[in-house]
């Protein structure tokens, strides 16, 4: 194990004095140590490493107040007494001479004191000693305990009167002492050498030849450091730059459409019929404000008939839904529901020169679903969706671009199964596997039907996919809660490791 020179100099201490458990204080007298910051720098380090313990212990001990101190100087009261009438030889005083000796709050107490401790009798009115040059144990402690405050070696009643007299106070300390683990009482049973150590190497060095005595430490680039947190964005934000990323790198252009959208756009022209339950006011956010937007006639014209009849200008593409289509719904304003808007609504824009090209695009953009919100279901997340128009492109080209999307995300167990949507045929919802989590449905595809590419005019396949980028992000950041994710707490975000 390779250790700093202050580590070293440390267990060198142990070594020498062949103890296991030394107190700080005691260490940093010691002349290779010579600071307790260097002591704790020092043991923190090993400890890290599992050589030492560092032991803390709570200990009372006791120690003069101010008035101990004075007390000290002067003596207690009753020998003040006992002294002053030694020089004038004799072995009684009135006590109403004693003022001249000590203060008047100090009298009536050290009256007290001479008669508890049987030193003098009171007479009449006049203090008379059995003897001057008396014992007083308190008068010892006080004198002990300025230079041991160690409580223990003190008669608890006696501390107690002290204190009583307000002479000496209690308090507590902790004490910190550096203890050898087995592994540090292992490592000391080789001889540690204390050698100059050095990180950087001068010309002089070299020229001189000092290079061969130093010992130059290696760097240790795993040593544990304080974590900094520099400015970075959202896990979330970082989340939809991958996936551009990915997508972009995949040779897709990026399209963007409006929030708020009319029904027309969001629904009808994907061939969902204008009583599907997705329309539900459960499902969707309908706008007071605007009430209704534009939307283009002819375009309208051909939905209406493909919805009602099956058939664009006459022509037979399917059985068509059999209802009466009202323009007025096409009419209401909604927040898009999905950004498969987005898709159909490049598509719509193509001109007739265009739509003879192969088109690869996607979007990334919030949408809205009118969901309680809980641990998974937010009322506003974002989506990402994507077509592939190309005149060869087929269902197994749809699974391969998916599945190669995923990979480049960090997913690279996915899986398809068969689904629905009213827009697409065949349809498929693609798994991934999680560890520890099992098979998880993250996204819907399918090929556009003919009764959404009809009327657009569109002959040519149309691959289409739509992604929960939200759900993605709880699953990558191992959240258990979508919440967590515009919580903002701080802690979280510092700490947030979004690996790409
Ligand atoms: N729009 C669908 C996903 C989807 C997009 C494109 C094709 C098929 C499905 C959704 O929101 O769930």
């Amino acid at each position: 194990m390779e250790l700093h020179i202050d580590e070293k100099k440390l267990l060198k201490i142990f070594q020498d004095s062949g103890k296991e458990e030394i107190p700080v204080k005691e260490l940093s007298r010691n002349e290779l140590m010579g600071s307790e910051t260097k002591v704790m720098r020092s043991a923190l380090w090993l400890s890290g490493k599992g050589l030492v313990d560092i032991v803390e212990r709570r200990r009372k001990y006791v120690k003069l107040t101010e008035r101990g101190e004075k007390t000290l100087k002067e003596g207690l009261p009753e020998r003040r007494i006992a002294e002053y009438l030694k020089k004038k030889g004799i072995t009684h005083i009135p006590i109403e001479d004693v003022k001249d000796i000590l203060d008047k709050s100090e009298i009536n107490p050290a009256l007290g004191y001479l008669k508890r401790k049987g030193i003098a009798k009171i007479e009449k009115g006049v203090i008379h000693f059995k003897t001057l040059d008396y014992r007083d144990e308190e008068e010892e402690v006080l004198k002990n305990i300025k230079i041991d405050g160690n409580i223990e070696k003190y008669p608890p009643d006696i501390l107690n009167i002290l204190k009583k007299r307000g002479l000496v106070e209690i308090e507590e300390t902790t004490e910190r002492s550096i203890r050898l683990t087995e592994k540090g009482k292992e490592y000391i049973k080789e001889p540690i050498e204390i050698k100059e150590e050095i990180t950087q190497l001068t010309r002089e060095d070299i020229i001189s030849g000092r290079w061969k005595e130093c010992y130059i430490r290696p760097y240790d680039v795993g040593v544990p450091t304080e974590e900094v947190y520099p400015a970075k964005y959202h896990p979330l934000t970082r989340m939809i730059y991958e996936v551009r990323e990915v997508l972009l790198s995949m040779g897709f252009k990026e399209v963007k459409s409006p929030i708020v959208e009319t029904e027309f756009w969001n629904f009808d022209i994907l061939f969902e019929p204008q009583d599907h339950p997705a329309r539900d006011m459960q499902d969707t956010f309908f706008l007071k404000y605007p009430k209704s937007g534009e939307i283009p006639e002819e375009l309208l014209r051909k939905v209406k008939e493909v919805h009602e009849r099956g058939t664009v200008d006459g022509r037979k593409v399917s059985k068509g839904w059999n209802y009466e289509f009202q323009e007025e719904i096409s009419r209401r304003t909604v927040l898009r529901t999905h950004t498969t808007v987005s898709s159909i609504r490049y598509l719509a824009s193509l001109s007739q020169e265009e739509k003879e090209k192969p088109h690869k695009v996607f979007c990334i953009d919030r949408v809205f679903r009118n969901e309680a919100i809980d641990y998974k279901h937010l009322p506003e997340f974002y989506q990402c969706d994507g077509i592939v128009m190309d005149k060869n492109v087929n269902f197994d080209n749809l699974i391969g671009i998916l599945v190669e999307f995923l990979r480049k995300l960090g997913f690279d167990r996915v899986r398809v199964r068969p689904a629905y949507f009213p827009f697409t045929e065949p349809s498929l919802e693609a798994e991934v596997y999680l560890e520890g989590k099992g098979w998880l449905e993250i996204l819907g595809a399918g090929m556009f039907r003919p009764e959404v590419l009809a009327p657009l005019d569109i002959d040519k396949p149309v691959l289409a996919w739509g992604i929960g980028l939200s759900r993605l992000a709880m699953l990558k950041l191992g959240l258990k809660d979508i919440r967590e994710l515009h919580r903002n707490d701080l802690k979280w975000l510092k700490s947030v490791r979004y690996a790409p």
